[in-house]
């Protein structure tokens, strides 16, 4: 058994991919945070060199939570509380793009953001106030990481890049109208899980890429079935290899820029992002805010 060691890099699996079971697992953990507890437990698995990720199921291993209901502020903050620096996150979505194919994968680089407001989206509330910079929601680093291995994917998969990824709240799938209109706006892939996530690894000063691999053409396209449970149940076991896949082949350079030092630039950014004076902070509502805040950025409003 492998001594116990900070893991930074952690994997957050979406629909489809709900173990990764292909890697040694080590241990298991369940911390129960301040926003309650992550939607699984987070298993922490080492590969053949001896390098370890955290792992997490987004829905939970059974997929028991749906869209609006995943636990995303429990489970960024878990893994922040145990040392993640970096997430890849993959998502499975549906092309509002021709030459987005079934079973391509994806890295956005925008978000469009049709959630309706009922998902918890924020870790800074209750008397601690910060405004996040949320220009650029994907980690430009990670996508050149990933983007260079995209030949692992082998010759009939395409790793598209720099796209759009409209998040709806769901749970049903959009309607003819809404999928053109997504279409018209620019977005190229459609999912329900983009958002809050990717604020909440920004606000936690994580690195986070989400990787999005096309399971249909939502229901714009003419020649084609509309989307269905069904329909993105059949790319699903395939589209979860090639995840595993391409992940073992990214852990080496991921590790390799974590060593050297290119993800620093993430910390700190939340300390300037807190506009709450100095006096209010010490009255007892920002008091209890700030307790929870030391679970995920220790020392930073005290
Ligand atoms: C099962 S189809 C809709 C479902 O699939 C995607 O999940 P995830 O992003 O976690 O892979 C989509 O966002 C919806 O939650
Ligand atoms: N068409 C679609 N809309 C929203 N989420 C999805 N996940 C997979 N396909 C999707």
């Amino acid at each position: 058994m492998s001594k116990t060691k900070a893991v930074k890099i952690a994997v957050i699996g979406g629909s489809g991919l709900y173990k990764f079971d292909h890697l040694t697992p080590i241990r298991e953990i369940c911390p129960e945070t301040p926003w309650g507890y992550p939607s699984s437990n987070i298993v922490i698995v080492e590969d053949s060199r001896g390098s370890q990720i955290a792992f997490l199921s987004r829905h939970g291993v059974g997929h028991q939570y749906s869209p609006s209901e995943v636990p995303s502020r429990a489970n960024i903050a878990a893994l922040k509380h145990i040392g993640v620096e970096v997430i890849i996150a993959f998502s499975a979505v549906g092309s509002l793009r021709e030459e987005i194919k079934h079973q391509d994968f994806v890295l956005p680089d925008q978000i469009i953001d049709r959630t309706k407001g009922i998902r918890p989206f924020t870790f800074f509330e209750g008397g601690i106030v910060a405004h996040t910079t949320f220009a650029d929601p994907f980690s430009p680093l990670l996508s050149e990481i990933v983007y260079s291995h995209r030949h692992c994917l082998g010759e009939n998969i395409t790793l598209h890049r720099n796209k759009t990824v409209v998040c709806i709240e769901g749970p049903a799938f959009s309607t003819r109208a809404e999928s053109h209109l997504y279409r018209s706006w620019g977005c190229d892939v459609i999912n329900m899980s983009a958002l809050p996530e990717a604020k909440l690894a920004k606000e936690a000063e994580i690195a986070y890429q989400m990787i999005c691999m096309s399971t249909d053409y939502d229901c714009w396209k003419q020649d084609e079935e509309s989307v269905s449970v069904e329909v993105v149940i059949s790319n699903l076991k395939q589209n979860a290899d090639n995840a595993k896949k391409l992940l073992v082949e990214i852990l080496p350079d991921l590790e390799k820029a974590l060593e050297e030092g290119k993800f620093e630039e993430m910390k700190g950014i939340m300390k300037g992002s807190c506009i709450t004076s100095k006096e209010v902070r010490n009255e007892v509502r920002s008091q209890e805010a700030i307790r929870k805040l030391e679970y995920i950025l220790p020392g930073y409003f005290s």
